[in-house]
């Protein structure tokens, strides 16, 4: 089922975060979400998450119709979402904060502590289950925030920045890992990526936003030759 966000606008008393913004993200498709600072990324993704109401505009999954639910609500639906920041519980072993994932999709705790293990061996985390989660490296956090994640078995997966403060080499894992995700569970994805590189790497699809707006959207080689997405970043640039 496709994740549409029809026409959306979030206002924040007079400033115009997103300004009718229209995207789609199929199953299996891997979406970028590219602009300057404060183009409305992070936004987006909040409405497509239910993190934040839109104050115009839809957000669909397939036909059923989700603007105003609570953000529970899009997680039972399917969308699942990392943030800049991992945000592991403190408290719990790694194993648990992969555990909680699968006991909110109504899975039994046995159960959920046995997929957990294997779904942290697949991310290289089998010897860290039992740690606390404080116990990471910066790497391993983030691997273990995107276990996490699916173990919330999702149908569209929304990443804010899935490579920030990653090294260059390990920002090339990253993106055979997102793809191995997509090919794996099947899943659309949809990522907030600075690292250009990456991102036209990574993506099937491109979408540029630039304050609030969508000023292109299309393949990565359609977005590296439009004129209008080189002066935002330039002119972004120039700016700083
Ligand atoms: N809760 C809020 N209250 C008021 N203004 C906000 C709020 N959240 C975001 N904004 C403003 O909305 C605009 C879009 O912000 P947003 O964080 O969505 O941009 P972004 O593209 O994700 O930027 P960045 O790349 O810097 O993370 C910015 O001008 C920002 O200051």
């Amino acid at each position: 089922m496709d994740l549409n966000a029809d026409s959306i606008t979030v206002r924040f008393g007079g400033l115009v975060a997103t300004d009718g913004v229209t995207i789609r993200v199929r199953p299996r498709q891997i979406v970028g979400l590219i602009g300057p600072n404060g183009a409305g990324k992070t936004t987006l993704v909040n409405v497509l998450s239910g993190f934040q109401r839109p104050s115009a505009g839809r957000v669909r999954l397939g036909e059923e119709d989700l603007t105003g639910r609570a953000r529970d609500g899009f997680a039972r639906s399917g969308i699942v979402r990392t943030f800049q920041a991992v945000r592991l519980f403190r408290s719990m072993t790694v194993s648990e904060n992969v555990e909680v994932g699968y006991v909110s999709r109504g899975i039994a705790r046995g159960a959920a502590r046995r997929k957990a293990r294997e779904l942290l061996a697949e991310f290289d985390l089998a010897d860290k289950a039992d740690l606390p989660a404080t116990g990471l490296s910066y790497g391993q956090e983030r691997r273990a925030g995107l276990a996490r994640a699916l173990a919330m078995e999702p149908r569209h997966l929304l990443l804010d920045e899935p490579a920030a403060g990653v090294a260059p080499a390990e920002a090339d894992e990253l993106a055979a890992t997102i793809r191995g995700i997509r090919d794996r569970y099947g899943c659309g994805v949809l990522v907030i990526e600075h690292n250009m590189a990456l991102v036209m790497s990574l993506c099937d699809h491109i979408h540029v936003l630039d304050t609030g707006r969508t000023i292109a959207a299309g393949t990565p080689d359609a977005i590296r030759a439009d004129e209008t997405v080189r002066s935002a970043y330039l002119g972004a640039s120039a700016a700083r």
